[in-house]
């Protein structure tokens, strides 16, 4: 029996032998963007540079969804081909400075063998999942892994749990199955697309991966993208996480803890343009994690899609974007720009405040010519500022293309 070690495997215990790997965005990788930026402009237009890209998407991805259709990147719009090489591509989560790693600690799996029953009255991830749905009965997927009903969280089963691996508690963990394309549209830049099958509604699409942020972080980047006129953050603010698990408001106002952004790190999702009538929700979604903070984005059809319809979603989060009454309204996202439209509001107000006691002091004082002269410059610098601050809000606003019926062309971000 030397060197043999009898180890009680506890179910706490084997999560922490094979915890599910914990990805930092300190870590993530840009040697391939970094050789592909370095290339000259012609390689990067050229067949290669796309068999290249479709490859690195497989490469990256085929560990995490197996089954997923591989995708392919189409352009007869122009001479792209492909999207710029900016970011990682990957499905996980990429944790940023001071972002907690998966709480595994207040983890609970259920007890259940074979399959979950959707009449169980034991299996405690059913009862986790009624606290937010209890009118729906059954899990929150019907039996060909589709989604009920947007707009709640989802909890599926765990690494904790005892039930088989192909539960039909189990769907946004078994990867995507339907295909998927990343398309040069005309008007809009790159988006996504079905491929040569209908993809019927409720069906999982896909993570919205990325680097998990703080909020402050999300902040920071936010005013940066402004300058350049394209975001890809998203803040974690779902409804239900105002509230306890009673229903009851929490005590205090709940603030937006964390943000995604697909800038750096990030799948196909990050290619999903803005519709005014769109065909995909967004839903919060738990496996390995217990602190509710920190939901997976998941994206589910609301529609059945035709065949090669490009797949959307709205970004303002319309709770009148989906139009089935049996489907509860989509309280969770706000529109993207909320965030930097607040932040730039702020700087504003804050330098004409700062103009005007300046400009006061300056009349009041009637100091002399030489003090005068520095406010006067100090303004007109300031005016500078303000105007490029409205050029860059100008920029960062586009006016929507989405060309659906209802749409009225509204700016957007
Ligand atoms: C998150 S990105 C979506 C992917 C983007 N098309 C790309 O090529 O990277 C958001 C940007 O896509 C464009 N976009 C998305 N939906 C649009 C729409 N309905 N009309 C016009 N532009 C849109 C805007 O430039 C927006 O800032």
């Amino acid at each position: 029996m030397d060197g043999l070690r009898i180890i009680s495997l506890t179910p706490a215990r084997l999560l922490h032998e094979f915890a599910p790997k914990v990805y930092y965005a300190k870590d993530l990788p840009h040697t391939l963007q970094d050789r592909m930026n370095a290339m000259d402009r012609y390689y990067r237009k050229t067949e290669m540079a796309r068999t290249v890209f479709e490859a690195v998407i497989f490469e990256n991805t085929a560990e995490d969804e197996p089954d997923a259709p591989r995708i392919q990147i189409i352009n007869d719009i122009d001479d792209d081909a492909t999207p710029a090489w900016e970011f990682h591509y990957s499905n996980q989560m990429w944790h940023g400075e001071d972002v907690p790693p998966p709480d595994l600690a207040n983890l609970r799996g259920c007890d259940c063998r074979g399959h979950c029953d959707p009449r169980s009255k034991t299996c405690s991830c059913l009862r986790r999942q009624h606290i937010y749905n209890k009118d729906i009965p059954g899990f929150l997927y019907d039996d060909r892994g589709r989604l009920k009903a947007h707009g709640y969280p989802i909890f599926e089963c765990n690494d904790l749990c005892g039930c088989l691996e192909d539960c039909r508690n189990r769907v946004v963990q078994q990867g995507r199955q339907h295909i998927v394309n990343i398309r040069k549209t005309e008007h809009k830049g790159w988006g996504v697309f079905a491929g040569p099958r209908k993809i019927p509604r409720g069906s999982f699409i896909g993570i919205y991966a990325g680097e998990l942020l703080t909020d402050k972080e999300g902040d920071t980047r936010g005013l940066k993208y402004n300058k350049f006129g394209r975001t890809y953050l998203f803040d974690l603010d779902f409804w239900y996480l105002e509230n306890n698990e009673d229903g009851s408001k929490k005590s205090g106002e709940w603030e937006t803890q964390f943000v995604v952004d697909a800038y750096h790190a990030g799948n196909f999702t990050r290619f999903l343009n803005h519709s005014c009538d769109p065909n995909c929700v967004m839903n919060a979604c738990y496996i390995n994690e217990a602190n509710l903070e920190k939901p997976l984005l998941t994206f589910f059809t609301s529609r059945d899609v035709l065949p090669f319809e490009e797949l959307t979603f709205s970004y303002t989060g319309d709770p009148d974007s989906d139009d089935d009454d049996a489907v509860a309204p989509v309280r969770t996202q706000k529109p993207q720009y909320d965030i930097f439209w607040i932040i730039y509001q702020d700087d504003k107000k804050g330098a004409n405040s700062k103009k005007s006691a300046e400009s006061k002091k300056a009349a009041e004082s009637k100091k002399a010519a030489e003090s005068k002269k520095a406010a006067e410059s100090k303004k007109a610098a300031e005016s500078k500022k303000a105007a490029e601050a409205k050029e860059v809000r100008d920029a960062v606003y586009a006016a929507c293309r989405c060309g659906a019926p209802n749409c009225k062309g509204e700016m957007f971000r």
